[in-house]
């Protein structure tokens, strides 16, 4: 297969919008990208799979002439969410989509893969086709595998994520932090459950979920230093299952967002005291836990992409924009906390959010990101 092009590329994409699969059940989506994979010029590539993280992919390029090695990472999960696009060719896995557009992140890496399977690179590149970024931090979990080791360790590694609000094609970046730290939060509530008629024998988890809830909107307003700022938010209540019996627990899922580690270490210690607290004047038991995992703040290398920017800016043929951070999450943080590299976004221009049922990413990003990417990828072979 030569290059893949601007109509190939869509079609990939099409395909994998189509069959969108949650973290760490990516199975078709592997076998999918493996066989578009296999059908490229295999001259210079070297396949790997791993045993413990079965979804995951690496591909490595051999350079002609290497002085370093680039790693550049795709995640390739989907969220819990029933698209409502109305697209020919949205989601046919019921409740599954591809609402943050890593269905553009894979093809972009594809796009990129297949331009170097054809003119050899001059450094080698290794291709990380991550499962379960949305969740249980696939990047970490194969950091901690030891996949990067030995050959397998890049010098640099490089990633993007699409983003609605900027251009399609266009590039964009900053220094410093990209991404926040986030922390997924569960609170469980737990009561007494008794008769709706009599609210004296029980103790009703319901009301206690919601005035913690209220409380915590005092964290951010009233605890967070607001230059810094924030994010608390709780996705999902579960209490109660019918309305003449009071609910004698409640669980709250949420997560906690922060541009530094410190100011999410602060959010976690403010909450816990809500959360006892509520328990307390409820007189119910509480039970908190906090999951990090691998997604630490993103923090963009300073050589790297100061880089990364120099090049964006002066390529006629890039559309660069200077953004500024963002409260998303991402646990690429976590393989850039190991090895130094830049995150940036792609712009895909939409009136949706990203993880919305509507959001549908402008197919026009795809080849302009590819062209950028390997332009940038050539400019940084080519320079010490
Ligand atoms: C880009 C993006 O939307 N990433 C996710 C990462 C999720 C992190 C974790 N599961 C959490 O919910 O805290 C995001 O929600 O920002």
């Amino acid at each position: 297969m030569a290059q893949l092009n601007k109509e190939a590329l869509i079609d990939i994409r099409r395909h994998l919008h189509e069959y969108p699969e949650l973290a760490m059940h990516e199975f078709d989506t592997h076998d999918y990208l493996l066989a578009t994979i296999k059908a490229m010029n295999q001259q210079f590539l070297e396949i790997r799979e791993i045993k413990e993280l079965p979804t995951a992919l690496l591909v490595y390029v051999h350079g002609s002439d290497p002085k370093r090695t680039i790693g550049y990472r795709t995640d390739i999960d989907a969220l819990p969410v029933t698209e409502e696009t109305g697209l020919p060719f949205a989601s046919k896995n019921v409740g599954v989509m591809h609402a943050c557009g890593h269905d553009i992140h894979m093809t972009t890496a594809l796009g990129v893969l297949s331009h170097f399977t054809e003119q050899q690179p001059k450094d080698n590149l290794i291709f990380f086709f991550q499962p379960a970024e949305e969740s249980e931090n696939g990047g970490k979990v194969a950091y901690e595998l030891g996949v990067f080791e030995g050959k397998w360790r890049p010098d640099e590694f490089y990633g993007l994520h699409d983003n609605p609000d900027l251009p399609a094609g266009a590039i964009g970046c900053r220094m410093g932090t990209l991404f926040a730290g986030t922390t997924e939060v569960n609170v469980d509530l737990i009561g007494k459950s008794g008769h709706a008629a009599y609210p004296q024998n029980a103790n009703d988890m319901i009301v206690a979920a919601a005035q913690f809830i209220n409380q915590v909107q005092t964290i951010v307003s009233r605890s967070v230093n607001p230059i810094e700022g924030g994010v608390i938010t709780f996705g999902k209540l579960d209490a109660g299952t019918i309305r003449n019996v009071i609910a004698g627990q409640a669980r709250i899922e949420g997560t906690i967002r922060g541009l530094t580690q410190k100011m999410i270490e602060h959010i976690v210690d403010r909450l816990k005291q809500v959360a006892n607290g509520v328990a307390t004047s409820y007189g119910a038991k509480v039970e908190i836990q906090f999951n990090q995992g691998g997604y630490l703040p993103v923090e963009n290398n300073d050589d790297l992409t100061r880089r990364f920017i120099e090049f964006a800016k002066q390529d006629s043929q890039t559309d660069f924009v200077e953004t500024e951070p963002a409260m998303t999450g991402e646990d690429f943080g976590y393989l850039l906390s190991k090895i130094p590299g830049t995150m940036f976004w792609l712009g895909v221009d939409d009136d949706s959010q990203l993880h919305s049922a509507t959001l549908n990413p402008k197919e026009s990003a795809i080849p302009k990101g590819v062209h950028s990417i390997v332009r940038f990828l050539e400019y940084r072979m080519a320079n010490e």
